[in-house]
């Protein structure tokens, strides 16, 4: 499926491509050129069945693709550059700072050995010029604002204190301390609990609404997409089926996958 470039997006995947090479040398291709873009101060999700690509072009947005993988073809415009086209110093300037990730397992990702605080000061000032004073009381700041309680204590506490839901509160931290642009979600609240997982999704939508952020989510739970989000990206088999606003695709949705994959799910929410 092609796209036309909108005016206006924050990012333009286009036509990307890629795969893992085998032991025989040749490259089987995962991704069969996607193409889609961002709208500014949006949540756009992307969803699709297990092993559709989603998780590959999420991670390729901030040039981190796993080991093997090999790009074959395509452009990620991100505010007009072509990323690729720089090289992985055009990644590495964006990466973290103008782009940031959260994804499923914030206890993995955190480092048992430093404090909270610690990490997120360090984020804090490997991305924004500030003093260790002043970098202290933009930490605490963003920890109320993703409502961690009693924050001044939490930041001199050890990932191993927290408890899924407030590890993934500080990832969120963590992402948004350097003030990114685009923020990419890769199942963020997967492995928590329902009602964790509702606080975590309010949290997130009021913080995209209020910062004016962009934002890409990948998940399963249409659920969740038909509450949270603006636009829909629909992904099978390394390929894009459908682009939609969220009120046409649960309302009209135009593609025969797309209308299976609505059925599935209101068939598990009915059991
Ligand atoms: N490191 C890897 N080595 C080989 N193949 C991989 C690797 N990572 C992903 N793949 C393959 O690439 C395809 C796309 O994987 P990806 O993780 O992007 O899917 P996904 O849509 O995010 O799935 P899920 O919803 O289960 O996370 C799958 O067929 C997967 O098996």
């Amino acid at each position: 499926m092609s796209v036309a470039l909108a005016e206006g997006n924050l990012l333009d995947v286009v036509d990307y491509r890629g795969g893992f090479r085998g032991p025989d040398g040749e490259v089987t291709e995962v991704l069969a050129g996607v193409s889609f873009g961002l709208r500014r101060s949006t949540l756009t999700a992307v969803v699709g069945e297990t092993g559709s690509g989603k998780s590959l072009t999420a991670l390729s947005v901030l040039g981190v693709q796993p080991r093997g993988f090999v790009r074959t073809g395509g452009r990620m415009l991100f505010d007009g550059e072509d990323l690729f086209a720089g090289g992985p110093r055009s990644f590495e300037r964006v990466r973290g700072n103008r782009i940031s990730l959260v994804f499923q397992d914030a206890r993995a990702a955190l480092n048992p050995v430093f404090t909270v605080g610690h990490q997120l000061i360090d984020v804090c000032r490997a991305h924004r010029r500030l003093g260790r004073k002043e970098a202290e009381q933009v930490v605490l700041d963003m920890l109320e604002r993703v409502r961690i309680p009693d924050p001044l204590r939490r930041m001199r506490q050890y990932p191993h204190e927290f408890s899924g839901g407030m590890a993934q509160r500080v990832m969120l931290a963590m992402a948004l301390v350097s003030e990114p642009e685009l923020l990419v979600l890769d199942e963020p609240t997967t492995g928590l609990d329902v009602t964790i997982q509702a606080d975590i999704m309010d949290l997130l939508v009021e913080l995209i609404s209020s910062s004016g952020l962009t934002a890409c989510l990948i998940t399963h739970d249409l659920g969740v997409v038909a509450q949270t989000c603006q636009d829909v990206v629909v992904m099978r088999s390394g390929t894009v089926r459908e682009i939609a606003t969220c009120e046409e695709l649960f309302t009209a949705p135009r593609d025969e996958y797309t209308r299976d994959l609505l059925a599935a799910s209101r068939l598990v929410e009915a059991r």
